[in-house]
């Protein structure tokens, strides 16, 4: 077996690196030939993905937190959605929160999944697409994403894209204050100080073939699995194996109701769709472009802009277990 270990350093505010010497350590001990590279930046753990995929790994292991994670799995895969190898993927998160982790029931210790590496086992995940363009531009306002736009970006994510406030709460959050106040804390404090100024849009959507106009939206989840981010989960009926979306619009909140949401998501509440809440089911996604709140983030950081379009990779991902 060859395998190649992608390593951020940077991952938990630089405190992960403590951690490599036990892995490097177990695998000496045993006697596991393996090939490692160490990421500057985060789209080195994109390119060196690519690279593994390329020359025949059978395993690469992403080893940081969801955001390298996120890049390795970017790299199993070419701008159709089809994967390039049949390497498999390994995760050792070493990062802040665990959410890929919990979403797919992987070990969070390090020896444990050191040892899934090494017996190799693995199951498929199907895979989220996200097309979507680099830069905001003001021709494609209330426009869905023309697939020969000059700008047309493809990405790929295990969890959950969020459109909306999600990725302003993502750069505030991964800017450091969970390193001093905690992930929970972290991201909590930040969700509350991005609410106060957040304005809502009015979003125009396609859904499976059906067109739509979700008026004052806060934040459309279009996810896969229960875990978003540090705590914040959504109730979902979705298993592991569907090729499908929920997509949970959050809209309408005043100062009164924030609460009542706010619970529902970090506790993982089941709720009747109602004015503020409305969760449903679908293959695709397409949201329109729009003059405001057009970032999108997807797997816990910023990526890019409206417009979008959200369906499943044509390939799963096998990912050691
Ligand atoms: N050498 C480096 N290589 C890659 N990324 C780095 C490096 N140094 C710092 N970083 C930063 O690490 C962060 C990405 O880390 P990652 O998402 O893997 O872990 P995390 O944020 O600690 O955990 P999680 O995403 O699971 O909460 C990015 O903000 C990136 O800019």
């Amino acid at each position: 077996m060859r395998y190649l270990f992608i390593l951020n350093p940077g991952s938990k505010g630089g405190k992960s690196k403590v951690k490599f010497e036990e892995i490097f350590d177990f695998l000496h001990n045993n006697q596991v030939k393996f090939d490692y590279k160490l990421t500057k930046t985060l789209e080195d753990a994109y390119t060196f993905s690519i690279e593994g995929n390329k020359n025949g790994y059978d395993v690469i292991v992403a080893v940081g937190g969801d955001g390298t994670i996120n890049r390795v799995i970017n790299g199993f895969y070419d701008s159709m959605g089809k994967r390039i190898s049949n390497s498999k993927l390994a995760v050792i998160h070493t990062g802040t929160s665990p959410d890929f982790c919990k979403s797919y029931d992987l070990p969070q210790e390090i020896d444990q999944a050191l040892s899934a590496v090494l017996k190799g086992k693995s199951i498929k995940i199907p895979i989220g697409k996200i097309s979507y363009v680099g830069e905001y531009d003001k021709r494609l306002d209330d426009c869905p994403l023309g697939m020969t736009h000059g700008n047309l970006q493809t990405g790929y994510f295990a969890c959950c894209a969020n459109i909306g406030i999600g990725a302003s709460v993502a750069r505030g959050a991964n800017s450091g204050i969970r390193d001093s106040i905690g992930d929970f804390a972290g991201t909590l404090v930040t969700l509350i100080k991005t609410l106060f100024s957040y304005r809502p849009v009015n979003y125009a959507l396609c859904i499976d073939g059906k067109n739509l106009v979700y008026k004052k939206v806060y934040n459309i989840f279009v996810g896969k699995t229960t875990y978003i981010a540090s705590g914040i989960k959504v109730k979902n009926k979705l298993t592991l194996r569907e090729h499908q979306f929920y997509a949970l619009t959050i809209k309408n909140i005043g100062y009164v109701n924030w609460l009542s949401v706010l619970r529902k998501l970090y506790r993982a509440k089941e709720f009747a769709n109602n004015n503020t809440m409305f969760l449903q089911y679908a293959r695709k996604i397409e949201v329109y472009g729009s003059n405001r709140n057009n970032e999108l983030e997807f797997d816990g950081d910023p990526r890019g802009f409206l417009p979008c379009v959200i369906e499943p990779a044509q390939d799963p991902l096998d990912v050691i277990r």
